[in-house]
């Protein structure tokens, strides 16, 4: 059975457009509003219940707590949970549509709520190593209601190989960006207040196979 289409094909056409240009693209909306608040009722209540942890750097081995890169507390979408299948069935027709457009050979699909308490922030960094990762993109979606300019914590984005910001995005909610996950270093200012998104990246299977645009 296809995932319902919740992205208009005009605007999968922007995104792809735009992709292939710059290789990012920032949009202040791109899935129905109630589904955005639904998402961040499910994000907070996870929070409340303490149901996010520390996140850290690296897979499995590899991985080690580093407070003085990232502060923020994650946890991976459940298949099992109707909201976050709204989500991952979103983003599982938007891969469809990119691979159709930009033969990107985008296979699957990994995304986690993100937290940022106050203070929090996440340092200049890349999401993926050329030829290293089978991370293709990076999504973020905001979901925080209420943001105002004095609470912080915008996503700066910069040109690769230069200190450069190139775009700096408030976390409000429904605004969603999509880079290019081993080209663009960006970070999290701090932030003042609680700052909930969705970080996800569409993968490839094999990292030596990566497509470039
Ligand atoms: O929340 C954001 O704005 C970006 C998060 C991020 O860079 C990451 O999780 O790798
Ligand atoms: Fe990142």
């Amino acid at each position: 059975m296809n995932a319902p289409l919740l992205v208009s094909p005009d605007l999968l056409d922007q995104v792809a457009d735009q992709l292939a240009e710059n290789g990012y693209c920032i949009l202040p909306q791109l899935l129905p509003l109630p589904l955005n608040h639904d998402l961040y009722r499910r994000v907070a209540r996870l929070d409340d219940h303490n149901a996010l942890t520390r996140a850290g750097i690296g897979r499995d081995q590899q991985f080690q707590l580093n407070t003085t890169i990232r502060r923020d507390e994650t946890r991976w979408l459940s298949d099992e949970h109707p909201i976050d299948q709204a989500y991952l069935a979103a983003m599982s027709s938007f891969r469809l549509a990119l691979n159709e457009r930009l033969f990107l050979g985008l296979f699957d699909y990994e995304a986690h709520f993100a937290h940022y308490g106050p203070g929090a922030f996440y340092k200049r960094h890349v999401d993926a190593f050329k030829g290293q990762s089978n991370r293709i993109l990076t999504t973020v979606l905001y979901l925080n209601p209420f943001w105002p300019a004095e609470a912080g914590g915008q996503l700066a984005m910069y040109q690769p190989g230069t200190e450069k910001i190139i775009a700096s995005v408030e976390p409000e909610l429904g605004t969603f960006v999509v880079f290019l996950s081993d080209t663009f270093p960006h970070e999290v200012l701090p932030c003042r207040q609680d700052r909930y998104s969705i970080a996800g990246w569409f993968r490839c299977l094999d990292p030596l196979q990566a497509p470039s645009i």
